[in-house]
């Protein structure tokens, strides 16, 4: 192999294991992926890990993907890292974790969120400000769980991250994260308004600089960021100087940090996008890694964004592409120009500074997998559920807010086959995530039921878009056509893309668009099964009150 060849890395770090795409720069070609798991802790409504472990694991897969490719480390040239959204990393004085992270599926934080969501003139004023209003999944409701619960952590914290921007920082030593990791906190504004930015700034010996405030500014040079619009970027040593906004396009929203007693000298700064160039590799991280410290290290973005990237969605009203992920989270989402306010709905913003109105769950493979087990199944062992309905809320349930609730079972008989009962497990989960998708299409001004909206693909990722029992589940219910792309890790490949784009300056979208990895089989549309859908549908119904508890 020439060692010409310029070759990044896309690293997924996701709720249950990272994966590293080493990827050709200028083809796009795939050469490799390393794998490394997470442990998951927590009964009863937690959800925790150890960043630690994060690290670890993303040093395993960067080295093992790199090893698999067969190329030299000096082929290498960038790194991104996009991450699981939401969760709360606070580190210490020694810039190490105080304690493990609360994850986005962490439901401890439901009575946080339903108290901030009354705040502030309550859930149509978050939306207007954040575009969500606060659930229990959203970092706000975390860090004031933190507060409440373990005050002497929340007191001890020099620093609060997010998970991507956590790792980002440990490689090249910067705090920074993105627009769309950023709008998964419900403390930074991503609406249109008229922010007072005074600016974010970062600085370093080579000298990067951010600015934010009306719009976003990005400056560079030593020691100041000069932003564009109104943002000026200050440089402060170890940590940023937050923006102050009070509806604030692209800034931090000061009222609400007030609001949480959150010094926003503990948040990191805020890149124009995932794509943006921050530092190249500290000595510890290339030696970790086994890179060249001239690796050059991207912004990055939260897992969803990168997969929007990956898929070549962006910059345009692409709303005839939505996506359906199945992962531990079942997510859908759709790049718009706009921002719905849909109080059901994530408001969050894209990585290029577009929108990407998202709803999610939180019970998808994890769930059904659960099921599997419980029934000595393998997880494609299963058939239609018939009279079985099976709610699979074994984690509480996000969309809908459901935080209390737990998994349920009705309709059993002496002759139900325990196939059935995990074909139900799937339809349970698909058509929650698929009732999301039909609230996302309205939100978004469309009629789901319209056959000119029906007749989309629906662009299927995430691990459970390998597995036939998820694809004729979902292509049942929703009596939709599906693209199931051929490239697998599509997270992991957006990621690819913005650090190809902070090695070059090219466009993430346009490079993912010319490398074609959104591209993949059209399965044709099957009827509808209606029948289904309104069980289950009445049976969340009727079951709304024991939910709730
Ligand atoms: N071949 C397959 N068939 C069905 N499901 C699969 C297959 N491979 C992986 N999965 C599912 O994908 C999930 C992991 O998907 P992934 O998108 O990586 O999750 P996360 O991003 O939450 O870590 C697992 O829970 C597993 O159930
Ligand atoms: O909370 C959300 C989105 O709002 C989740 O989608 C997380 O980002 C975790 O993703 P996975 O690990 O399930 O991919």
């Amino acid at each position: 192999m020439p060692t010409s060849r310029s070759v990044v890395i896309g690293v997924d770090s996701s709720t249950q294991s990272t994966k590293a795409a080493a990827v050709d720069a200028d083809t796009g070609e795939l050469l490799a992926i390393g794998r490394a798991p997470h442990t998951v802790t927590g009964t009863s409504g937690a959800r925790e890990s150890d960043p630690e472990e994060w690290w670890t694991a993303l040093a395993t897969a960067v080295r093992a993907s790199v090893r698999q490719a067969g190329i030299p480390a000096d082929a290498v040239t960038g790194i991104a890292v996009a991450g699981q959204q939401h969760g709360l990393v606070t580190l210490g004085a020694d810039g190490r974790p105080l304690r493990p992270a609360l994850l986005w599926n962490d439901t401890r934080s439901a009575p946080q969120a339903a108290a901030l969501a009354e705040r502030l003139g309550g859930p149509a004023a978050w939306l207007a400000r954040t575009g969500s209003v606060p659930v229990a999944s959203m970092t706000a409701a975390k860090w004031q769980w933190l507060r409440e619960n373990e005050p002497r952590h929340a007191a001890a914290a020099t620093a609060v991250r997010l998970p991507h921007d956590h790792l980002t920082e440990r490689l090249c030593g910067h705090p920074v994260t993105d627009p769309g990791d950023a709008s998964g906190t419900c403390w930074y504004g991503t609406g249109v308004g008229v922010g007072t930015g005074v600016g974010v700034g970062v600085g370093t010996g080579t000298g990067i600089g951010f600015g934010s405030g009306v719009g976003v500014g990005f400056g560079s040079g030593v020691g100041t960021g000069t932003g564009v619009g109104a943002g000026t970027g200050t440089r402060t040593n170890a940590r940023s100087r937050a923006a102050t906004s009070t509806a604030g396009a692209g800034a931090y929203d000061r009222e609400i940090l007030d609001l949480l007693g959150l010094d926003p000298s503990l948040l990191p700064a805020v890149a124009p996008g995932g794509a943006t160039r921050v530092g190249t590799l500290t000595p510890a991280a290339a030696e970790a890694l086994g890179l060249p410290r001239t690796v050059a290290v991207a912004a990055g973005t939260g897992d969803n964004m990168a997969a929007a990237v990956g898929l070549g969605l962006g910059g345009a009203g692409l709303l005839d592409h939505p996506v359906v992920s199945l992962g531990t989270s079942g997510t859908v989402f759709a790049a718009t120009r706009t921002r719905p306010a849909d109080p059901a709905l994530a408001g969050f913003a894209a990585t290029d500074g577009t929108y990407l109105p998202l709803g999610c769950t939180l019970n998808c493979t994890l769930a059904v997998d659960r099921f599997a087990t419980l029934l000595g199944l393998d997880r494609e062992d299963a058939a239609p559920g018939g009279e079985v309905v099976v709610l699979p809320y074994l984690d509480g349930e996000r969309t809908p807010d459901l935080p209390h609730a737990a998994g349920l079972v009705t309709g059993l008989r002496h002759g139900t086959e325990p196939r059935a009962v995990l074909g139900a497990a799937y339809e349970g989960a698909a058509y929650t995530v698929l009732r999301a998708l039909d609230g996302l299409l309205a939100a978004c001004g469309l009629d789901p039921a319209d056959p000119a909206v029906r007749d989309r693909p629906l662009r299927l990722i995430g691990g459970g878009a390998r597995g036939r029992a998820w694809t004729e589940t979902v292509r049942r219910l929703s009596g939709r056509p599906l693209v199931v792309p051929a490239a697998e890790e599509l997270v992991a490949l957006g990621a690819a893309a913005l650090a190809a784009g902070a090695v070059t300056g090219a466009d993430p979208v346009a490079l993912t668009t010319a490398w074609g990895t959104g591209a993949g089989e059209v399965l044709p549309p099957v009827r509808r099964d209606e029948e289904t859908w309104d069980r289950i549908a009445a049976v969340l119904t009727a079951a709304g009150p024991t939910l709730l508890r």
